[in-house]
């Protein structure tokens, strides 16, 4: 059940009246709810039980140090792509031990801090990056564990800028050099082989081929068997899609059955790497309706939050609910576009929306706790938003709006002539 719902009238996250927050934050600002999300991971860890696994949140899908604490208070592990998420990762109290780092293009430095805190597992997405690892592990006088992020050639079918898992795709080390990469990884003395892993791609309404991909992980590690090369883990990346419209994604237990068919028998550890499903539902944008602008061709509706809040909607054509946080009547219902102040034209939130809309009305932009805020930019010398996490009936800054003068701290005038 979502924990953003009407309750007298206004919508609320938690038990707090978004008009609350609105009032005592500002707008746009995003607001989280801490029940949904511990929820989400839970479903996660939940289908899981009895079996050896761990649950991964990747953190690109929202890195704000409250998130991530309320889910390593949980317990749950966190999936990397950069020495930044690592930082956030154990600034907000994450075990260094349940973190995967994935990404194509791992700096030395990088590796070395991983080294050193003492991750989970590096997963490696080319030949290149195995002899790097390799490199700093020996300097260090360690041993690096270590997955092959293994491209299995399937159709995600999902947007063509979140597909992962295709033979075009830069992810990842294709199926067919997968053995042969397994087998050098084994002759280097500072890795340890530990997992295989892949990713196919994000918000898959369903889960035929991520199940195909599990199929063709599943006899890539019978091959690494005979070989003597033996995976501990299998790490199955994230990807399960949300409701934003009418899709119909399964649920994690059911995508998990089906998983625990497959595995059954098998001694194999199970990490997944969920971001979009554990937080996307948990999140809103509040934005405030600033000026009403309608037009002989168009009604805008010209709003506090735009494309650099929330690129979404003008990065991949994404649809996103848009809802008035204290539906009125004393207005006429009309199409708006819900458009945002920047000087692009595809600066939009929502087109076509049937809204009854008076200036000064709030509204909340739903499914946006995953790429939302993490995505943000200053385009347009625009401060970032405040986040919000609300928990039952109280509400925490989590992070605070940003000011004018931090949006060019660091940059310097030219010197003196
Ligand atoms: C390697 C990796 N793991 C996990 C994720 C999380 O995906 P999602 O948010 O779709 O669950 C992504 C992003 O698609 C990714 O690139
Ligand atoms: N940013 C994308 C998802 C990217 C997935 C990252 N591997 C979105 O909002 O849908």
């Amino acid at each position: 059940m979502s924990e953003f719902q009407y309750r007298n009238g206004e919508l609320h996250a938690e038990d707090v009246a978004l008009s609350d927050i609105a009032a005592q934050y500002g707008t746009p600002c995003y607001v989280y709810s801490r029940r949904a999300i511990e929820q989400a991971w839970l479903a996660w860890d939940r289908a899981l039980d009895g079996l050896p696994h761990l649950v991964c949140f990747a953190v690109k899908a929202n890195s704000n140090l409250g998130v991530l604490n309320a889910l390593a208070r949980l317990g749950a592990g966190f999936d990397i792509v950069s020495g930044g998420e690592l930082e956030r990762v154990l600034a907000a109290g994450g075990e260094p031990g349940k973190v995967v780092f994935s990404g194509l293009g791992k700096t030395e430095e990088e590796m070395r801090r991983a080294l050193l805190v003492g991750i989970k597992c590096f997963n490696v997405e080319s030949a290149a990056e195995l002899e790097r690892l390799q490199h700093v592990a020996a300097e260090l006088g360690v041993k690096a564990p270590v997955s092959l992020r293994v491209n299995p050639d399937v159709d995600a079918m999902t947007h063509p800028y979140i597909s992962t898992g295709l033979k075009e795709n830069k992810f990842g080390i294709d199926i067919n050099q997968a053995l042969a990469i397994y087998r050098r990884a084994a002759e280097l003395p500072n890795l340890e082989i530990v997992g295989a892993d892949c990713h196919i791609g994000s918000q898959l309404t369903d889960d035929t081929p991520l199940l195909d991909a599990l199929d063709r992980m599943l006899v890539l590690i019978d091959q690494l068997a005979d070989e003597g090369i033996r995976v501990r883990h299998l790490d199955m990346g994230g990807g399960l899609g949300v409701v934003y419209q009418n899709e119909t994604p399964p649920t994690p237990g059911e995508y998990l059955g089906r998983v625990r068919e497959k595995i059954a028998g098998r001694d194999l550890t199970l990490l997944f790497e969920p971001g979009r499903s554990i937080v996307a539902n948990a999140g809103v944008l509040l934005t405030g309706v600033n000026l009403l602008k309608p037009t002989e061709h168009r009604n805008f509706a010209i709003i506090d939050a735009a494309m650099n809040d929330l690129i979404r909607p003008a990065l991949y054509s994404a649809w996103m609910g848009i809802d008035p946080v204290r539906p009125r009547e004393d207005v006429p219902v009309m199409q708006w576009d819900l458009v945002g102040a920047i000087c692009e034209t595809g600066d939009f939130l929502g087109k076509d929306r049937p809204l009854a809309l008076a200036e000064g009305d709030l509204l909340a932009v739903r499914s946006a706790g995953a790429y939302g805020f993490v995505m943000s930019s200053n385009y347009n010398s625009r401060p970032r938003a405040a986040e919000v996490m609300v928990d039952g009936a109280t509400s925490h800054l989590v992070r605070r709006r940003e000011t004018v003068s931090e949006l060019f701290a660091g940059e310097s005038l030219l010197p003196e002539a």
